[in-house]
């Protein structure tokens, strides 16, 4: 195809060919930034309201800089003495923020070094070798792919994306890239070590709901044998790269969205981007190096009946640096269904939120944009 067809003039009056358009577009933002465009694609501007603000032309928009502090939590502290201020501290920050960075996690730098680098690499691979793993298929066990659901968005994103599944996991590792040659390798250790932590988190979770954990009194009823669930749980890695984009103040890299599952664990880079929605402003989350930020998702919330709040965020993109993420999604398995702790709903506090699973979820995320935490509020009974 030639490039020309799509070549962008100063009135973005763009389209040639239509066919040949989309079939550019379907190729990815990295493929896009390397061979076109001084001015961003019709196909990526975002309508104004949705576009990240306050920013002027070429600048990288960084919203509301830095005037949170997002809550740190200090992990080797919850193994101490002052495992009960650091529960609370949990807690406000689930209820709060719905959201959290942790820092002295216990992987090893490593191994979440050598993801990072391996998920590059991966995404400097020819295109005809990443090409190999595209499909709508949501239930593949390995995707790879563009914007949000390149075949229904009507803006698209500029992300692309690796996914794939991690549960069980001598059942899937045959699916994952084979190249680069050690990315089974890396990936795996770094499975294991965000399985670890997850559990680890869910555990103070689940005691900051007031649920009972101690080693001689814990009861199967108490946390409703969710983290016994969690421990044979799905595990879904996403692997987001945001190369440098012409106009970013016109586009997002992911629009706002909530996870689904109980708690992502996202490793971001040096380069900003990732930004939370704290009372009703976008805000910047400062990459901490090593650091890991938690988000909560989608299914702790209506475990915790609306008591701990899944978070909504996107991603902003700038114009001169690449950046990567790796989200690792935890839940249950896929065919339990998820409902409130009957321990945390009572008369004055009821059910708020009806049963659901992740075949539901699934065929929502399919058949639909994603918008906001729409599928949330699908599942809300008040
Ligand atoms: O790249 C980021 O910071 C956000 C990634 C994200 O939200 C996701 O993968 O669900
Ligand atoms: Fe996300």
């Amino acid at each position: 195809m030639s490039l020309s067809m799509v070549r962008v003039d100063e009135n973005r009056k763009e389209e040639e060919d239509p066919l040949l358009e989309s079939q550019l577009y379907q190729k990815g933002v990295k493929h896009l930034s390397e061979n076109v465009v001084a001015k961003l694609p019709k196909k990526y501007i975002w309508p104004v309201s949705e576009r990240p603000n306050n920013a002027t032309k070429g600048e990288v928009p960084y919203t509301f800089k830095s005037n949170l502090n997002l809550p740190i939590i200090d992990f080797a502290e919850l193994e101490g003495s002052n495992r009960s201020q650091i529960l609370k501290a949990l807690a406000n920050a689930c209820e709060h923020y719905g959201c959290f960075q942790v820092v002295n996690h216990g992987i090893p730098c490593d191994v979440t070094s050598s993801m990072m680098d391996v998920g590059k690499r991966f995404f400097e691979l020819p295109f005809e070798e990443r090409e190999k793993y595209m499909t709508s298929n949501m239930h593949s066990p390995v995707r790879y792919g563009t914007s949000f659901n390149q075949s229904k968005d009507r803006v698209f994103s500029w992300r692309d994306f690796l996914k794939f599944m991690c549960h069980p996991l001598s059942d899937m590792l045959p699916h994952w890239p084979s190249s680069p040659m050690d990315f089974r390798k890396l990936a795996v250790a770094y499975v294991n070590e965000t399985k670890h932590l997850f559990l680890m988190l869910m555990e103070a979770i689940v005691e900051s709901l007031g649920l009972a954990i101690t080693n001689n009194n814990i009861t199967r009823q108490d946390n409703d044998n969710i983290l016994e669930e969690l421990k044979d749980g799905s595990q879904l890695m996403v692997v987001n790269f945001y190369p440098p984009c012409p106009e970013p103040h016109l586009t997002l890299g992911m629009p706002p969205h909530s996870d689904y599952g109980f708690l992502t664990l996202l490793l971001q880079d040096e380069v900003e981007g990732l930004q939370i929605q704290f009372q009703e402003k976008w805000v910047t989350v400062q990459p901490i190096p090593g650091s890991f930020v938690i988000n909560v998702g989608d299914h702790l919330e209506i475990f915790s009946n609306g008591r701990y709040k899944s978070v909504l965020h996107r991603a902003i993109v700038n114009s001169t640096r690449p950046r990567i993420s790796v989200a690792s999604l935890h839940s249950v398995p896929v065919t339990t269904t998820i409902r409130p702790c009957p321990k945390l709903t009572t008369e004055t506090n009821p059910r708020r939120y009806m049963d659901t699973d992740f075949a539901t979820f699934l065929e929502y995320a399919s058949s639909s944009e994603p918008k906001k935490k729409n599928f949330l509020e699908s599942r809300k009974l008040i």
